[in-house]
């Protein structure tokens, strides 16, 4: 598969201008959760974590209403995260067709509150 790529931004460790954007070929967009958090006009969606909450943000316009979406994690643990980002992209009307990480801890039951929504991981 190939994707046209951006990033949704996630804690407030780093600074960065704008979305990363690496290619622009077809009908379902990356968000790489990273910890980045996006200058200029953003959306931003808490969750919990284990312990306290976090946000993540994503820049107004970074998608468009009905276009696809294909969110990369590293690790999915409770799995907030993911339903976290998956809640901000539906928010602006785009669906997030699946979810990838490298590593589930599957004791953590994170890809129950994921629903029917697709999960890939690597290591298990
Ligand atoms: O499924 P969850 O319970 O939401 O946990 C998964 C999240 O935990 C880690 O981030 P963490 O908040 O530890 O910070 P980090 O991004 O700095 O690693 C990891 O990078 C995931 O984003
Ligand atoms: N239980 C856990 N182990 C390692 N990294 C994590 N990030 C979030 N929850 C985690």
């Amino acid at each position: 598969m190939v994707y046209d790529t951006a990033t949704v931004a996630k804690k407030s460790k780093y600074a960065s201008a704008q979305a990363h954007k690496f290619q622009d070929i077809n009908p379902v967009k990356i968000f790489i959760l990273s910890s980045l958090v996006q200058l200029g006009a953003v959306i931003s969606q808490e969750y919990s974590l284990e312990y306290g909450t976090d946000k993540i943000e994503m820049h107004v316009g970074a998608v468009q209403e009905g276009e696809r979406a294909l969110v990369i994690d590293d690790l999915i643990a409770t799995g907030g995260t993911l339903c976290a980002a998956i809640s901000l992209l539906e928010r602006v009307g785009v669906k997030v067709v699946e979810c990838a990480c490298v590593i589930e801890l599957p004791d953590l039951k994170g890809r129950d509150r994921l629903g029917d929504k697709p999960l890939f991981v690597l290591v298990s």
